[in-house]
């Protein structure tokens, strides 16, 4: 019996050892080196080159992965026959060549991947902390060594990004947010109560969600999906992914390295498919606990009021977590005393790199009467530099070619057919809008792939709607403000838009740079000085905004893992007490 008891009393405490615990994460995390890709490089060149070759050829059919299983389209499920539907994958480079199929989920494959979600949970929070940070570690490892290449070709067939965009993305970003997130959460199990009166001892223990959380995720950025599954399942939560369409490759293979860091079945759930459908049957669930989003502000609208329907109708135990980074209009605003020619070329990087398709992505830009002829001729010349120099022209063919993508280009295509739609009608309306002047590019050809040319448009309106609206895409609008007017532009730029993600002010007069930076304080939860107004790193700069951009909780630093834990604060009294009346109960 004693022993009996003494067993049970082991299992109880290494049950516990989890969440408790706390590790000395490795020293040598730090953000992972960016590979340059330069003319001299060559080894890096043969292994990307050999790895979209690989890639290229295979048209993988990619499973759902549910407690681990791989589920195809046509797998029987017991004694039920029945095939999934299967949506292709096509390179946006080259519209016609498919780079994955797609199995999509079934609502009853989504309540199935609920039941391994809810089963895995016991198990995974037996792992101590540092079992799980190992997993994570190693995974990083994985993405940064063995399958760089590999991930590298995925994110550039599958999501149209040239080597440095995808670089900045699957690699170093994603292998960051794996490292780092190990040594934020450690940080954070080590936040304790800071008085325990003498005879009291006092803890608080980092309890993973109750229920699962739903990750759903975008297709611009590998290494968003990555982070959207890794940080709750580093706290011990385990996942429901519903990857984007126009990424699930990229993503495959990254669930595929998870595993083989040792991710045990049913932690990360995988159920591309049907996005409103498999949304429908997670959010009926009882046990959905926490939303994980990055995408659009109208998506994260709709789901929002999905939640609130949940819990008005008393469909959820908890209330669910919130937590989600969606869309801006993010702004260079820049100084009659700013270095124009920087700016120009910060400008060109921030609108067009990967097409624009960065939620942090410059797309209003105002500049100084004085200083205008000398950034639009600087911008325009740049844009207009002819032939083989010019890396601003889409160029979809030539003897770098990936399936109709350049492996040196600068710009690429747009991720898919409707988003070429959607920016086209754009294009159009800006051509028969009065308010408005095309002063570059406006042209677009699908012939191969979805190819939208890098476009800047100018405005004498600073509230039109291209001052607004998110394109998402290689579109940026130009607004000339009197010199003396730059406190009133602060204004418009503050209050012209509903989004507060991103923003920069270009300028060497420092009272300008501290008005702006006062004046623009809600307007973006990343601002930059001098700099431009994509590219945060992970662990330098945290990302996310506020107002209609999102929960801002900040991926990239330590608070975001708050929202994946549910505290418990735990009193022990070492002391029994003598008498149940206070002092002050005496006469
Ligand atoms: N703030 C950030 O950190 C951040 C980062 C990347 C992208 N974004 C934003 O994401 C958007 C671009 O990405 P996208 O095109 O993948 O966004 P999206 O909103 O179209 O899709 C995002 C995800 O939501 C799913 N989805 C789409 N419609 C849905 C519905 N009705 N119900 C449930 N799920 C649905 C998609 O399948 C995808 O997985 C832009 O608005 C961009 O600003 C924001
Ligand atoms: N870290 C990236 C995030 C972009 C989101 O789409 C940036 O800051 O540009």
């Amino acid at each position: 019996m004693a022993r009996m008891l003494r067993t049970n009393i082991h299992l109880i405490s290494r049950r516990n050892f989890g969440s408790f615990s706390t590790i000395k994460p490795p020293s040598h995390i730090k953000n992972e080196t960016v590979k340059s890709f330069g003319p001299e490089d060559n080894k890096d060149w043969d292994l990307l080159r050999s790895s979209i070759m690989k890639l290229k050829g295979s048209s993988l059919e990619i499973p759902l992965v549910i407690n681990g299983e791989r589920i195809y389209s046509n797998d029987s499920q017991g004694e039920v026959k029945f095939q999934r539907d299967i949506v292709p994958q096509y390179n946006p480079a080259d519209n016609k060549q498919i780079v994955a199929n797609v199995t999509q989920s079934t609502r009853s494959d989504v309540r199935n991947a609920i039941r391994s979600a809810m089963a895995a949970k016991q198990k995974w929070n037996n792992f101590s902390f540092y079992d799980r940070a190992s997993v994570f570690l190693k995974a990083a490892d994985l993405i940064s060594t063995k399958y760089r290449y590999d991930l590298l070709a995925a994110t550039m067939l599958g999501q149209g990004k040239n080597v440095y965009q995808a670089e900045i993305d699957c690699i170093t970003e994603l292998s960051d947010f794996f490292r780092f997130n190990i040594k934020y959460a450690s940080e954070l199990y080590k936040q304790q109560p800071i008085e325990s009166t003498p005879g009291i001892w006092n803890k608080a223990e980092y309890r993973p969600l109750e229920g699962f959380v739903y990750a759903v995720s975008p297709f611009n950025f590998t290494a968003i999906a990555g982070n959207l599954v890794g940080a709750p399942a580093l706290m011990g939560n385990t996942v429901l992914w519903k990857p984007s369409l126009s990424s699930t490759l990229s993503n495959y293979l990254l669930l595929t390295i998870l595993e083989e860091a040792g991710l045990p079945a049913g932690v990360i759930n995988f159920i591309p498919g049907d996005p409103k459908s498999i949304t429908d049957e997670t959010l009926s669930s009882p046990h959905f606990n926490a939303l994980h989003f990055t995408g659009s502000t109208d998506v994260f609208k709709e789901l929002w009021a999905k939640i609130q329907h949940g819990v008005t109708n008393n469909s959820y135990r908890d209330y669910p977590r919130i937590v989600g980074e969606t869309g801006g209009k993010n702004f260079h605003l820049i100084h009659n005393s700013a270095n124009i020619s920087d700016s120009v070329l910060q400008t060109i990087r921030g609108s067009f790199e990967y097409q624009g398709q960065k939620c942090s992505a410059t797309s209003r830009v105002y500049i100084p009467k004085s200083k205008s002829k000398e950034f639009l001729t600087d911008l325009l010349g740049l844009l207009n530099e002819p032939g083989e120099k010019s890396k601003l022209l889409p160029r979809n063919t030539g003897s770098s070619s990936i399936g109709g993508g350049d492996l040196h280009g600068f710009i690429g295509p747009v991720i898919n057919e409707q988003s070429f739609n959607k920016l086209t009608k754009v294009i159009e309306q800006a051509k028969k809008d009065p308010d408005l002047e095309i002063l570059y590019g406006g042209k677009y050809d699908s012939t191969q792939g979805w190819y939208v040319s890098p476009t800047v448009i100018k405005t004498k309106d600073p509230y039109h709607e291209f001052m607004r609206r998110e394109f998402f895409g290689p579109i940026v609008t130009i607004y000339e403000y009197e010199d003396a007017e730059f406190e009133k532009i602060c204004s418009i730029i503050d209050d012209s838009t509903k989004y507060g993600l991103t923003g920069s002010i270009f300028a060497r007069d420092r009272e300008a740079i501290n008005y702006a930076q006062e004046k623009l304080k809600y307007s973006a939860g990343n601002f930059y000085i001098n700099d431009k107004c994509t590219g945060a790193v992970v662990a330098q700069q945290w990302f996310g905004g506020a107002r209609m951009s999102g929960t801002n909780d900040k991926s990239g630093g330590p608070s975001i893992l708050n929202r994946f834990v549910s505290i418990r604060n735990i009193k022990e009294n070492f002391y029994p007490l003598t008498d149940y009346r206070y002092p002050s109960n005496y006469e």
